[in-house]
């Protein structure tokens, strides 16, 4: 499907809060709809509201999950730019963020692990040494 080309005056004219759009990376973005979603807030979005806002992009260390956002709200590119989307292997934004709570739970394990390895070695620990005081308490008896 042919993308749409947008200049930079042509996506100026999208710079309030009720038709926002933006450009990061070359790819024109109308993000009206996710203003109320930013986690960073409307207004910085607002701010960068009709102008090129890449650098702003980077600067803040986007995660890959929400540079893999900004293909959701594309609606062309820029002028002189040309986007590939080839990378089929990218993860949704819902999908990597699932993905996080599972390494998340998976070091949790790592520390259940560790839990039950003291669990086992404490009682057998234990038990050791009370069988080891009854054996000496004989012995002396039967020396006595
Ligand atoms: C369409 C473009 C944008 C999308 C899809 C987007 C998406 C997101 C997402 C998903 C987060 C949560 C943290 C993360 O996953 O990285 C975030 C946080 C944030 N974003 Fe954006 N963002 C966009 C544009 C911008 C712009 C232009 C700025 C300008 C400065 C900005 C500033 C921030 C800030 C300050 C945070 C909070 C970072 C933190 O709390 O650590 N974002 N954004």
């Amino acid at each position: 499907m042919a993308e749409r080309v947008f200049t930079l005056s042509q996506v100026a004219q999208h710079k309030s809060k009720k038709d926002c759009w933006l450009v990061v990376n070359g790819r024109v973005l109308n993000v009206t709809k996710f203003l109320d979603e930013h986690p960073g807030g409307e207004e910085v979005l607002i701010e960068s509201a009709g102008k090129d806002a890449t650098k702003d992009f980077e600067v803040v260390g986007h995660s890959k999950a929400a540079q893999n956002l900004l293909r959701k709200y594309q609606v062309g590119v820029l002028q002189g730019y040309r986007v590939q989307d080839g990378d089929s292997k990218e993860v949704p934004y819902n999908e990597s963020k699932k993905k996080e709570m599972t390494a998340f739970v998976i070091k949790d394990d790592g520390n259940a692990k560790y839990a039950g390895f003291l669990e086992f070695f404490v009682p057998l620990l234990v038990a050791g040494s009370y069988f080891c005081y009854r054996y000496l308490n004989r012995a002396t008896q039967i020396m006595n």
